[in-house]
């Protein structure tokens, strides 16, 4: 059985269209006209339990309105979502039990309580028995490294130690789904590190479903084997790293180590038009192309015909170039 089950999920959002002038105005207020603005359209995806899901798309695409429909917080025009059993619109103060909920760029922590009193409180919220919590607070303290400051009260905490604070405050009543929303937002890359890494232990541990919405691919990368793409409020991907890889992803990258930096001055790649682009650093050249329109031994051969080089690697794209492309493509088309 899923643990996350979504059915023609659609949310429409209803916008009254204002007449021009005072006339107008009457109008409106008299007989409002409304015009319906469909945010997320038809979507249906499973998630089995113990899997993060990375839960991607560009600005507006209909994240925020899908994980509200998800956590309870926004009623389904049509379609639904079952978690863990529950219809979070119909049994949401037994729902919420089942759901931890981080917005990293919002705290749910109280901004003058030393950490340890807030999640005492919300101890006292959830119910948890003294010694699952002793016990928790020991599993959280050991991944999220609480300990520096967990007497600290919130608001002196730093952006990184906040969202660990965060974390450990989500999963306090042990849920079975997480919702992450930007959990690395702004932070600094070893700081990210941890945090995914913090992510990864504890669904492994505790086999916690995860709903990961991010900009940041690396997040996707290191911990996400699936990955659900929406664009204007549809589905337009869903399946593993590999496979939008392999779908959308043509780029190739190739590095050529030259033997001499200034050889890089009579690199011409004029012939391949916008297909390819390249940028150097002092000996080493870095040449990214479609490879749909520009085959790789062409770009090694020319290459080799222009300068000295004394090694070479071909290298794939990364998700991130391939989301970037995606996205810049649908903007064009949209436009
Ligand atoms: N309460 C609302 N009333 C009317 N329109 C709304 C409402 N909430 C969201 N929208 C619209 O629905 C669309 C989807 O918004 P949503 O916030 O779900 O996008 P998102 O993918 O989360 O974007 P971001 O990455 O910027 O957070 C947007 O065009 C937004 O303007």
């Amino acid at each position: 059985m899923s643990m996350i089950e979504v059915s023609n999920l659609t949310k429409d959002f209803r916008k009254t269209i204002k007449s021009p002038g005072l006339v107008g105005a009457f109008k409106s207020l008299i007989k409002p006209k409304y015009e319906t603005f469909e945010a997320v359209k038809n979507l249906s995806f499973e998630v089995p339990k113990g899997e993060i899901l990375g839960f991607i798309g560009a600005n507006g695409a209909g994240k925020s309105t899908t994980i509200k429909m998800l956590t309870g917080i926004l009623t389904p025009t049509s379609g639904y979502c079952r978690i863990n059993d529950k219809i979070p619109q119909e049994d949401r103060q037994n729902y919420v039990k089942d759901i931890g909920v981080v917005f990293g760029q919002r705290t749910q922590l109280w901004w003058d309580l030393p950490l340890r009193e807030t999640y005492s409180v919300l101890k006292e919220i959830y119910n948890v028995p003294d010694k699952n919590f002793y016990k928790r607070m020991d599993f959280l303290n050991e991944v999220l490294d609480l300990n520096d400051f967990i007497t600290s009260p919130v608001r002196t905490l730093s952006l990184g130690q906040r969202m660990r604070a965060d974390i450990a405050a989500s999963l306090l009543h042990n849920p079975k789904v997480l919702f992450l929303d930007e959990p690395t937002i702004g932070l600094d890359v070893s700081v990210k590190d941890k945090i995914r890494h913090a992510i990864e232990q504890i669904n492994q541990e505790e086999q916690t479903t995860i709903i990961l919405t991010t900009h940041d691919l690396g997040d996707i990368e290191l911990l996400c084997n699936r990955v659900f793409m929406i664009d204007h409020g549809q589905e337009v991907f869903d399946g593993t790293i590999k496979q939008l890889k392999n779908r959308f992803g043509h780029i190739r990258e190739i590095e050529f180590e030259l033997v001499n930096a200034e050889d890089a001055n009579r690199l011409n790649f004029s012939q391949f038009g916008s297909a390819i682009e390249y940028s150097q650093n002092e000996k080493n050249v870095r040449v990214k192309f479609d490879s749909s329109k520009v085959s790789v031994p062409d770009v090694i051969r020319l290459t080799l015909s222009q300068v000295d080089v004394q090694d070479i690697s071909v290298k794939d794209a990364d998700i991130e170039d391939i989301v970037r492309r995606i996205f810049r493509k649908e903007a064009a088309e949209h436009d």
